[in-house]
Protein backbone atom coordinates (compact mmCIF):
# COMPACT_ATOMS: atom_id res chain seq x y z
CA UNK A 1 0.00 0.00 0.00
CA UNK A 2 1.22 3.09 -0.92
CA UNK A 3 0.92 6.14 2.34
CA UNK A 4 3.26 9.02 2.07
CA UNK A 5 3.76 11.07 4.61
CA UNK A 6 2.57 14.35 4.92
CA UNK A 7 3.54 15.57 7.57
CA UNK A 8 6.04 14.62 10.69
CA UNK A 9 6.16 16.30 14.26
CA UNK A 10 7.25 15.41 17.71
CA UNK A 11 4.92 15.11 20.33
CA UNK A 12 4.05 13.14 23.74
CA UNK A 13 0.91 11.02 22.69
CA UNK A 14 -1.43 10.83 25.42
CA UNK A 15 -5.38 9.41 25.82
CA UNK A 16 -8.29 10.72 28.00
CA UNK A 17 -9.24 8.29 30.92
CA UNK A 18 -12.42 9.04 30.96
CA UNK A 19 -13.12 6.81 34.29
CA UNK A 20 -10.28 8.59 35.75
CA UNK A 21 -10.69 11.74 34.34
CA UNK A 22 -6.80 12.34 33.67
CA UNK A 23 -4.70 11.73 30.67
CA UNK A 24 -2.50 9.49 30.71
CA UNK A 25 0.60 8.50 28.38
CA UNK A 26 -0.28 5.99 24.99
CA UNK A 27 1.12 3.10 24.66
CA UNK A 28 3.19 1.07 27.59
CA UNK A 29 6.98 0.80 28.52
CA UNK A 30 9.68 4.31 29.15
CA UNK A 31 7.52 7.86 28.74
CA UNK A 32 8.67 9.99 26.20
CA UNK A 33 7.95 11.61 23.04
CA UNK A 34 7.12 9.99 19.36
CA UNK A 35 7.33 10.73 15.97
CA UNK A 36 3.70 11.61 15.04
CA UNK A 37 2.94 11.62 11.02
CA UNK A 38 -0.06 11.82 9.26
CA UNK A 39 -0.04 9.07 5.80
CA UNK A 40 -2.02 9.51 2.66
CA UNK A 41 -3.03 6.54 1.29
CA UNK A 42 -3.24 7.77 -2.47
CA UNK A 43 -4.84 4.92 -3.75
CA UNK A 44 -8.19 5.13 -1.39
CA UNK A 45 -7.73 8.83 -0.51
CA UNK A 46 -7.58 7.94 3.09
CA UNK A 47 -5.39 9.46 6.14
CA UNK A 48 -4.39 8.31 8.95
CA UNK A 49 -2.35 9.67 12.62
CA UNK A 50 0.44 6.86 13.02
CA UNK A 51 2.98 7.90 16.14
CA UNK A 52 6.12 5.46 17.08
CA UNK A 53 8.13 6.21 19.80
CA UNK A 54 11.58 7.60 19.45
CA UNK A 55 12.66 5.37 21.84
CA UNK A 56 11.42 1.91 20.83
CA UNK A 57 9.42 2.59 17.97
CA UNK A 58 6.30 1.51 19.75
CA UNK A 59 3.57 2.45 17.42
CA UNK A 60 1.54 4.13 20.25
CA UNK A 61 -1.73 5.85 18.11
CA UNK A 62 -2.72 4.47 14.62
CA UNK A 63 -5.73 6.60 14.29
CA UNK A 64 -7.77 7.01 11.00
CA UNK A 65 -8.95 10.74 10.10
CA UNK A 66 -12.32 10.67 9.05
CA UNK A 67 -14.55 13.51 7.56
CA UNK A 68 -15.97 16.13 10.08
CA UNK A 69 -13.47 15.45 12.70
CA UNK A 70 -13.16 18.15 15.00
CA UNK A 71 -9.02 18.67 15.62
CA UNK A 72 -9.35 20.89 18.81
CA UNK A 73 -6.06 23.34 19.43
CA UNK A 74 -6.55 23.59 23.11
CA UNK A 75 -3.27 25.25 23.44
CA UNK A 76 -0.53 26.71 21.21
CA UNK A 77 1.28 23.16 22.22
CA UNK A 78 -1.84 20.45 22.72
CA UNK A 79 -4.00 19.70 20.50
CA UNK A 80 -6.94 17.06 20.59
CA UNK A 81 -9.93 15.05 19.34
CA UNK A 82 -12.22 12.47 19.66
CA UNK A 83 -12.17 9.05 17.79
CA UNK A 84 -14.90 6.68 18.20
CA UNK A 85 -13.29 5.13 21.05
CA UNK A 86 -11.69 7.50 22.91
CA UNK A 87 -9.70 11.17 23.44
CA UNK A 88 -6.59 11.64 21.64
CA UNK A 89 -3.77 14.33 23.10
CA UNK A 90 -0.53 15.75 21.57
CA UNK A 91 1.24 17.14 23.43
CA UNK A 92 4.05 18.82 21.09
CA UNK A 93 7.81 19.77 21.50
CA UNK A 94 7.19 23.23 20.63
CA UNK A 95 4.63 25.50 18.72
CA UNK A 96 6.11 25.31 15.62
CA UNK A 97 5.66 21.39 15.10
CA UNK A 98 2.77 21.83 16.91
CA UNK A 99 1.12 24.39 14.13
CA UNK A 100 3.16 21.97 11.36
CA UNK A 101 1.05 19.24 12.13
CA UNK A 102 -1.78 21.12 12.38
CA UNK A 103 -1.95 22.71 9.14
CA UNK A 104 -1.14 18.91 8.04
CA UNK A 105 -4.04 18.25 9.55
CA UNK A 106 -6.57 21.01 8.55
CA UNK A 107 -5.39 20.36 4.98
CA UNK A 108 -6.09 16.43 5.54
CA UNK A 109 -9.59 16.64 6.95
CA UNK A 110 -10.59 19.53 4.02
CA UNK A 111 -9.79 16.95 1.82
CA UNK A 112 -11.87 14.20 2.94
C1 LIG B 1 -16.69 18.57 24.12
C2 LIG B 1 -15.38 17.89 24.22
O1 LIG B 1 -15.18 16.74 23.89
N1 LIG B 1 -14.36 18.65 24.68
C3 LIG B 1 -13.02 18.11 24.80
C4 LIG B 1 -12.06 18.90 23.93
C5 LIG B 1 -12.51 18.88 22.50
C6 LIG B 1 -13.21 19.95 21.98
C7 LIG B 1 -13.62 19.94 20.65
C8 LIG B 1 -13.33 18.86 19.83
C9 LIG B 1 -12.63 17.78 20.34
C10 LIG B 1 -12.22 17.78 21.68
CL1 LIG B 1 -11.36 16.43 22.31
C11 LIG B 1 -12.57 18.23 26.24
O2 LIG B 1 -12.79 19.22 26.89
N2 LIG B 1 -11.85 17.21 26.78
C12 LIG B 1 -11.56 15.95 26.09
C13 LIG B 1 -11.16 15.01 27.20
C14 LIG B 1 -10.50 15.91 28.21
C15 LIG B 1 -11.27 17.24 28.10
C16 LIG B 1 -12.30 17.28 29.15
C17 LIG B 1 -12.06 17.88 30.35
C18 LIG B 1 -10.73 18.43 30.65
C19 LIG B 1 -10.74 19.72 31.47
C20 LIG B 1 -9.37 20.28 31.16
C21 LIG B 1 -9.17 19.96 29.68
C22 LIG B 1 -7.75 19.47 29.46
O3 LIG B 1 -7.52 18.29 29.51
N3 LIG B 1 -6.78 20.37 29.22
C23 LIG B 1 -6.99 21.83 29.18
C24 LIG B 1 -6.42 22.37 27.91
C25 LIG B 1 -5.09 21.86 27.53
C26 LIG B 1 -4.46 21.02 28.67
C27 LIG B 1 -3.17 20.48 28.15
C28 LIG B 1 -2.59 19.36 28.37
C29 LIG B 1 -3.09 18.15 29.02
C30 LIG B 1 -1.88 17.32 29.48
C31 LIG B 1 -2.23 16.81 30.81
C32 LIG B 1 -3.20 17.85 31.40
C33 LIG B 1 -2.38 18.87 32.21
O4 LIG B 1 -2.15 19.98 31.70
O5 LIG B 1 -1.96 18.44 33.30
N4 LIG B 1 -3.81 18.48 30.23
C34 LIG B 1 -4.92 19.26 30.31
O6 LIG B 1 -5.47 19.45 31.37
C35 LIG B 1 -5.40 19.91 29.06
N5 LIG B 1 -10.10 18.88 29.41
C36 LIG B 1 -10.30 18.36 28.20
O7 LIG B 1 -9.67 18.73 27.21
Amino acid sequence: MSEIPVVTSRANVMVYDDGGKKWINAGTGAVGPSRVQIFLNSASNSYRVVGRKMLDQQVVINCPLVRGLKYNQATPNFHQWRDARQVWGLNFSSKEEAMQFANGMTQALESL
